[in-house]
């Protein structure tokens, strides 16, 4: 079941303070899973509680709520027939794990509950979704939480919900759990077929989990794009900024040239004042500069685990460090050290207006 927001808006307090949420407009199709990401404050979570019917979005505009054909504005949360997950696992703690996720099932009215034997075997066959079937008689405080999760993710498909919501479902986790947790839930979402909405402030969970990525800001929609897109077409300043690690070259573009202090890389930019923003995979590391670009920098910090290693770079030049993810037999052959010079070459840099907008193309150095 898709849902459709239009116009939607949030003033928290008396009308005329700042709204939370400016009016938004936002469709999510059937079977989507999409991540809302964005720093603390953006918007998020009121978001997805004026979805979840738990908070009243502003009368004026007037919005609306659609999941399918449904208007659901005025819908109470009880009968929207959502499931949610948030952070803290607000598990029964008097209660089995079994209990749990038969709850709500058995405080159906009378009518619509199924019998205790369909309720058993619902209920089992969710804790084996789950892989957690041989703890169904254990109570929460005797489960990690990483199973406590996964307990509350089948006690919210235990009513069959279309539609799945989740806040920072994976937050208080470490980080092997969280990975695990989440690719586990991807699969869960492409077997089952809801629509599922869910909030992070973690952009690697947000760019491996979602079919799209809503990108909030201050109570705003950055972009709404595929992981892919968004991170090969930031919409803005913003949106390439929040997505991972920048470095910046600031510098005065002359003949040909942008220059800061010693540094020197050869450009194709109108003359004066520019600043140029590159991602850590976007340099390699040299010995020796080249006609292109004269930008030394000294190593700070080697952290060679992993795919790539992680190289951190200083220099007189820059006011900020920069970082570079290479090879390792980039790493080999340029023997890298702790206090080594090394010449950074940008293959591809960025450059965003004084807005925000995208002032060119990505483009090749
Ligand atoms: N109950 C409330 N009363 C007043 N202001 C609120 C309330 N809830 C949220 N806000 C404000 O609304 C704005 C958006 O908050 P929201 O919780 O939606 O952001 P978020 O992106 O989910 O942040 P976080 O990642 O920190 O949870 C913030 O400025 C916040 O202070």
């Amino acid at each position: 079941m898709g849902i459709r927001l239009s116009q939607i808006a949030k003033t928290y307090g008396r009308p005329g303070t700042p709204r939370a949420l400016e009016p938004i407009d936002l469709e999510i199709a059937s079977g989507e899973l999409v991540g809302l990401l964005g720093p603390s404050g953006s918007g998020k979570t009121t978001l997805l509680r004026i979805i979840a019917g738990l908070e009243q979005a502003d009368r004026d505009p007037a919005g609306t709520i659609h999941f399918g054909s449904r208007d659901v504005t005025e819908v109470h949360v009880r009968d929207r027939r959502i499931g949610f997950v948030f952070q803290h696992y607000a598990l029964f703690k008097h209660m089995t794990v079994f209990d749990n996720v038969a709850f709500g099932l058995t405080v159906q009215p009378r009518g619509q509950r199924p019998s205790s034997g369909e309720i058993r075997a619902r209920v089992h066959q969710l804790l084996e979704m789950v892989q957690l079937e041989r703890f169904a008689q254990r109570y929460p405080a005797e489960l990690s939480g990483g199973q406590q999760q996964r307990v509350s993710l089948a006690r919210a498909l235990a009513l069959r919900p279309e539609v799945l919501l989740l806040d920072e479902p994976f937050g208080a986790l470490d980080a092997k759990v969280r990975q695990d947790l989440r690719r586990w839930l991807r699969h869960l979402h492409d077997e089952l077929n809801f629509t599922s909405v869910f909030v992070t402030h973690d952009q690697e969970e947000a760019l491996e989990l979602s079919d799209r990525v809503v990108v909030m800001s201050d109570g705003r929609i950055e972009q709404i794009d595929a992981p892919a897109a968004l991170y090969r077409a930031p919409a803005n300043r913003f949106v390439f900024e929040f997505l991972g690690d920048v470095n910046r070259l600031e510098g005065e573009v002359r003949d040909g040239a942008l220059t800061c202090g010693e540094a020197r890389l050869a450009v194709d930019l109108p003359e004066g004042p520019q600043e140029l923003l590159l991602r850590p995979h976007e340099l390699s590391l040299e010995a020796a500069p080249s006609a292109a670009a004269h930008l030394p920098m000294t190593v700070t910090a080697v952290v060679p685990v992993g795919a790539e290693v992680r190289v951190e770079l200083a220099a007189d030049w820059l006011a900020e460090p920069w970082l570079a993810t290479i090879g390792h037999g980039d790493f080999e052959r340029l023997d890298v050290r702790r206090g080594q010079r090394l010449y950074a070459l940008p293959q591809r840099w960025h450059r965003f207006a004084a807005e925000g907008r995208p002032a060119t193309q990505p483009s090749l150095a």
